[in-house]
């Protein structure tokens, strides 16, 4: 034995509690062979226990935490999965109390800066960029958002419904449009049938009797189109369209949405991230047409949706102490616009304008209305613990005057109640709501205001 060895033994069994403090003085090699009885290999046997066992809790933890991960995946896989052609959504039966707790969270894109591309994942097979285009207030801007065909239809299906408003029976000129949308009856029977069940419930056709802002098919002219359609769909097997389609086509307008617009639904969901029910259960597509010299002056969107004026759904929770308010405005362009038409944000960033905006040119940030480019934004703050805290006001918006041309968009306004606890008693009892008595009509478009 050296002295260099002696001085280190003796350091060795002269060590603390722990027995550690000695052992980086020696070499690796001198350490394995260490005596088994000394100190040294005690020390080591304790060290390597140690290691073993914090190597085991680590790979337990592990493999709980995949297991757990792609347990929540799957589960948001089946929540995002697009509702292929007839399925109703996931939401339709009672959630669980883990779901609820998702449910009534808001998480919120962030924007990084003005300019910043991310890339979202709307549709399978194809990544879509979304740009920021502000911070104050969190906008951002879509390019392809829908397709030209389904700008088209939106388009043909908006006018029809508009045409529809005057009378049910079919007009002449009308007739062209419908054909242009070249259903079967069988694909109208479809459509109308929501829960796929082969059968033509009486709600199946309510959820679509809500002709303009406050007006409703009456009784008599559902049981009209009810009867007409059931005739229609019997005789549709053994005739070709005949007199028996017209009363019919003028109702196919809203019919076909269910068929067009899920999946513009599903993409909102997946922009926004919101919670689906939240996205289900706000208000249906609203369609706008405007013709040349029409605009809309500077506004906000958050302004409270009163029951009057309501859709089908909003009208189970919004009463006139309850105003819902409407959190975020997706808004679609349906065309590109020849000449003006531009979506203004006067105080974008800045907040330098400090009178209602009525000269578009001097706004801080306008949009030009791009065919199948979508742009939404958040029309109140955060609160800062994922809840909605004070409206924003830089969101206040207008539509420039359109100088060449119409302009077509459509909003998609998703609403909520500022009020936590009514907003998550909303939801709970919505959705635990049996399907026939539950009144879908986020797929409907509704009005078509000429603002001029
Ligand atoms: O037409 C636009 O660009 C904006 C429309 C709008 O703000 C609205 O309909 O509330
Ligand atoms: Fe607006």
């Amino acid at each position: 034995m050296t002295d260099n060895q002696e001085t280190q033994d003796a350091a060795a069994e002269d060590t603390t509690p722990s027995g550690s403090a000695t052992l980086p003085l020696r070499q690796p090699c001198e350490r394995l062979s260490c005596h088994k009885s000394s100190v040294c290999s005690r020390s080591y046997f304790v060290v390597v226990m140690v290691f073993f066992h914090v190597y085991i809790i680590n790979v337990i933890a592990l493999l709980f935490y995949v297991h757990y991960n792609s347990g929540q995946e799957d589960a948001n896989r089946s929540r995002d999965a697009p509702s292929s052609g007839h399925q109703r959504p996931e939401s339709r039966r009672p959630p669980s109390k883990d779901e609820l707790q998702r449910d009534i969270s808001l998480p919120r894109i962030e924007g990084i800066r003005v300019g910043h591309v991310q890339k979202v994942s709307l549709v399978s097979g194809r990544l879509h960029e979304m740009r920021t285009l502000s911070l104050k207030p969190l906008l951002f801007e879509i390019p392809g958002f829908l397709s030209e065909d389904e700008c088209r239809v939106v388009m043909q299906l908006a006018q029809l419904k508009g045409l529809m408003e005057s009378q049910l029976m079919v007009q002449d000129g009308q007739e062209e449009l419908a054909r242009e949308l070249n259903l079967s009856p069988e694909e109208i029977f479809n459509l109308l049938d929501i829960n796929q069940d082969g059968q033509l419930q009486l709600h199946e056709i309510l959820t679509h009797s809500r002709v303009r802002d406050g007006i409703w098919l009456t009784p008599e002219n559902l049981r009209e189109i009810y009867a007409g359609l059931k005739e229609h769909t019997r005789s549709s097997k053994t005739s070709k369209r005949g007199k028996k389609d017209k009363p019919l086509l003028g109702f196919i307008l809203c019919l076909h949405l269910f068929k067009t617009f899920p999946f513009t639904c599903q993409r909102v969901i997946r922009l926004t991230r919101l919670p689906p029910t939240l996205v289900d259960l706000s208000e249906p597509l609203q369609v706008v047409r405007y013709e040349e010299g029409g605009h809309y002056h500077a506004h906000h969107d958050s302004g409270p949706v009163y029951p009057e004026t309501a859709c089908t759904h909003t009208r189970l929770a919004a009463n006139a102490s309850t105003p819902f308010e409407t959190y975020i405005t997706v808004l679609f362009y349906l065309n590109s616009v020849d000449g003006g038409g531009e979506t203004a944000f006067p105080v974008a960033d800045n907040r330098t304008y400090d009178e209602v905006v009525r000269n578009c040119d001097k706004s801080n940030l306008r949009v030009k209305p791009t065919k199948g480019t979508a742009v939404f934004w958040y029309n109140y703050l955060s609160d800062g613990r994922g809840w909605v805290g004070e409206q924003d006001e830089y969101a206040l918006h207008g539509g420039c005057m359109v100088t060449h041309g119409t302009k077509w968009v459509a909003n998609k306004w998703i609403n909520i109640d500022p009020d936590y606890q009514r907003q998550t008693r909303y939801q709970r009892i919505s959705v635990s709501l049996p399907q026939s008595k539950m009144i879908t009509a986020n797929t409907n478009v509704t009005n078509i205001k000429v603002q001029s």
